[in-house]
């Protein structure tokens, strides 16, 4: 078992926090070495080595249960590797003391699937929340970036002073969205971003997944059943296969590549995915 407290290191054993790329190789922003995930002894993740570059948007697809939320988490250094490890700008998520991953942190932002809003606090104070947790704005230029962001991502003025109870889910995605980008962090995690919305909201969503890109260098991972923003928002898909349905010795990366070859790659595991095609699976799932 790897979850992580959420403050707490699980080793300072080695000086990986402070790693420097080998000479002459470019660093990734991200980079997975031989990442291994396992709950029970179960890898659910095993051996996932990639690099995700400063301003790529990727987006991480796969059937249920493959491990997308996993890898997320780990991301987010809230899971800890089994073993191997994910460095964030050549640091090791998992080696850091609790200051600095806490303030490296502040540099990621994330979009819940449900939103995830505070629900006693007005909208207003839902979006202000990161900037007065940093303790680094006065409350003047809070407002103004609040009210900005707010228009930025489609909601009028009056719905500062409401509560997220009193707003449709796809105005609360926005707010959510709003609040995760305030701070420009340079990696914004969408958690499955369309789910649940109509295809008119969706696209919304996924406009505004553009918009961000298009303002500012972000880099953007969108973890993501939705066919649709993954060819329109991601320049990069990486298509994870469930451990357990791998065939011996195959790699669980199914698939790494632009959105528009995922239709033709010669693997029809990939092809019958994003044409949402059943295949055999009927007859697998009755045994
Ligand atoms: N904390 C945990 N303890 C034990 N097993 C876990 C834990 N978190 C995830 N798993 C298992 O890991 C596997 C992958 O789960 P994960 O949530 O990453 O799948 P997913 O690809 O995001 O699925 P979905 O598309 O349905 O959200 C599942 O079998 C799940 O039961």
């Amino acid at each position: 078992m790897t979850e992580a407290p959420d403050h707490e290191p699980v080793s300072q054993s080695n000086d990986s926090s402070t790693a420097q790329p080998t000479a002459g190789k470019q660093r990734g922003l991200i980079e997975f070495d031989r990442l291994t995930i396992a709950f029970n002894e179960q890898p659910v993740l095993k051996d996932i080595s990639l690099t995700i570059d400063r301003g790529e948007t990727i987006a991480v697809i796969g059937e249920s249960g493959c491990g997308k939320t996993v890898l997320m988490k780990t991301l987010l250094g809230l899971i800890h590797p089994t073993s191997g490890r994910v460095t964030f700008d050549g640091k090791d998520l998992s080696a850091l003391p609790p200051k600095q991953c806490a303030d490296l942190r502040l540099r990621f932002g994330f979009v819940f699937q449900n939103a995830a809003l505070f629900d006693s606090m007005t909208i207003f104070d839902n979006v202000a929340f990161p900037m007065r947790q940093s303790h680094r704005y006065a409350e003047d230029e809070v407002s103004s970036r609040v009210m900005e962001h707010l228009h930025q991502v489609g909601l009028p003025a009056s719905v500062a002073s409401k509560r997220p109870g009193e707003l449709s889910g796809g105005m609360r995605k926005r707010v959510g969205i709003a609040r995760a980008i305030i701070l420009e962090p340079e990696v914004v995690v969408y958690d499955e971003p369309t789910t649940g919305l109509d295809p008119i909201m969706s696209d919304v969503i996924n406009e505004l997944m553009i918009g961000v890109r298009n303002r500012y260098p972000v880099t953007s991972v969108i973890v993501t059943h939705d066919m649709r923003t993954t060819r329109r928002v991601a320049n990069r898909v990486l298509m994870l296969y469930p451990r357990t349905r791998l065939k011996k010795g195959e790699p669980q990366l199914l698939f790494d590549g632009p959105p528009a070859d995922m239709e033709t790659d010669p693997d029809s595991r990939v092809s019958q995915f994003v044409r949402g095609e059943a295949g055999t699976r009927l007859q697998e799932l009755a045994g």
